[in-house]
Order: structure tokens, then C-alpha cells, then sequence
């Protein structure tokens, strides 16, 4: 599955030309990109790169990609980043590695997004993957009851679950941004880009990791090749 994620990343490589900034997505497949970006930059390519994540600049800044901010420049040219599902209309679920928050706002400022994965994220409909919805730890309760609601006029619903730190300690998954995420197994969803409306009115939540029309090109790696998919 490793060799695959690379392999996506490597073909998303080509599409990288000199003077772009880019957007360096979070994740195992994303940090195969900015593994290879890095031995092109070695080898004189000029590019700059916005971070999605803290895990991404320190790796980022490790092999010699040089970074920016989004206040430091007014667009970026392409974002390379990966997903835990990508449906036909290249609408993804994010999250899965927490940085969705930052990832959104970098897709968001880019002129195209590419997402990089192997064939197992490619799903004719989103939700198997738990929905991951970042939230202010401030009136957690209203804020899931207000989310209940939207899965209810979504049409979808599931349990609600904290996220937890990797340590095994029992400590709460803290964000980048200071924010904790709710993980949500809802199934088929119907209508992604309404239950994303709903969601995004919930004055709790910061952000959730429906993508909906920021993912431009997907490219899937599988046993029998690289597959490069447009947004219809
Ligand atoms: O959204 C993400 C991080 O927030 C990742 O892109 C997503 O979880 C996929 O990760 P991986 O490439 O490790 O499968």
C-alpha cells in the first residue's frame, strides 16, 4: 500500500513546474510528496510550499522545501494533499489525520488541488469512512446536539466519537489549532454537499472534513496502474 502512495505521489510530481507555490498536504501519502518535492528542490527545482499541518512543516523544513504563509502570498498555484475517501464528483472526506482545518483553508487558496491515493479512497458514495468534525471544546454538548440535528435533516445519523491522543493515555486529540475532533460513522451519505451547508452553520464547529468542490484531479494508484481523474 506504501509503494502505491508513492507511486500517486510521484505522478502528482509532474505536474509541479518551477516558481509555483504550493499547498503540502498532511498524511502518509502527502508525506511522500514532500519526501520526492524535497529531492527535486536539492536538485535546483524553485518552488514554495504552505504547510497544512505542523507534522508537514517540520518535514518540509527537514528536506529543504522552502516554506511561506498565506499572508505572505495572495494565491497558491496547486495543493497536493491525500484523502480518506474520494467519490466520482471528487468530493473527499478529510480529516482522518486531524489537519483538516488547515487543509481546507490551503485547498481553499489554491487554484487546483490535486489528491493523491491509493485505489482502496476511491468510493461511489462517502461515508463509510468516520466524518471527522473539528469542534470548540466550549459547550461540547449544544454543539452535538446541534450536529444531530443536521445528520437528522441530512437524512444520515451515527455515534458520536471524541477523538483520542495516539498515546493510549485517555487524553483528549488536541488540533493544531487548539480544537478537539468528533469522529462520525454515518454511513451512505446522500447529499454531501447539504449535509456540509448544515454542519457549517453550527456555530461550535470550526470546520468538518467534507470537501465539496475543492478537489480538481484525483490520482489512484492500484495494482493495475496510476488512474488521473478529472472533477466532471
Ligand atoms: O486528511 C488527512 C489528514 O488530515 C489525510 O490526507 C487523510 O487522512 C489521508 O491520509 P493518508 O494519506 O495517511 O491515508
Amino acid at each position: 500500500m506504501d509503494a502505491l502512495k508513492r507511486q500517486a505521489a510521484a505522478r502528482a510530481l509532474e505536474e509541479v513546474r518551477s516558481g509555483m507555490k504550493l499547498g503540502l498536504g498532511t498524511g502518509s501519502t502527502a508525506k511522500h510528496f514532500v519526501d520526492l518535492l524535497g529531492e527535486k528542490v536539492r536538485a535546483g527545482l524553485k518552488v514554495v510550499g504552505v504547510p497544512t499541518s505542523e507534522a508537514t512543516r517540520a518535514q518540509a523544513e527537514a528536506c529543504g522545501v522552502p516554506l511561506t504563509t498565506l499572508d505572505d502570498v495572495d494565491h497558491l498555484d496547486l495543493t497536493i494533499d491525500g484523502a480518506d475517501e474520494i467519490n466520482p464528483a471528487l468530493d473527499l472526506i478529510k480529516g482522518g489525520g486531524g489537519a483538516l482545518l488547515r487543509e481546507k483553508i490551503v485547498a481553499n487558496a489554491s487554484d487546483r488541488m490535486i489528491v493523491i491515493a491509493d485505489e482502496t479512497k476511491w468510493v461511489e458514495r462517502l461515508g463509510r469512512f468516520p466524518l471527522p468534525v473539528e469542534v470548540i471544546p466550549f459547550g461540547l454538548a449544544a454543539t452535538q446536539r446541534a450536529m444531530t440535528e443536521a445528520f437528522a435533516k441530512a437524512g444520515v445519523s451515527g455515534q458520536m466519537v471524541l477523538r483520542k491522543a495516539g498515546a493510549g493515555d485517555g487524553h483528549v486529540f488536541v488540533t493544531d489549532g487548539g480544537h478537539w475532533i468528533i469522529d462520525v460513522r454515518l454511513g451512505e451519505i446522500e447529499d454531501p454537499p447539504r449535509l456540509a451547508g448544515l454542519l457549517s452553520a453550527i456555530p461550535g464547529v470550526v470546520e468538518h472534513g467534507l470537501f465539496i468542490g475543492l478537489g480538481s484531479t484525483a490520482i489512484l494508484a492500484g495494482a493495475q496502474g496510476i488512474r488521473v481523474i478529472q472533477r466532471p
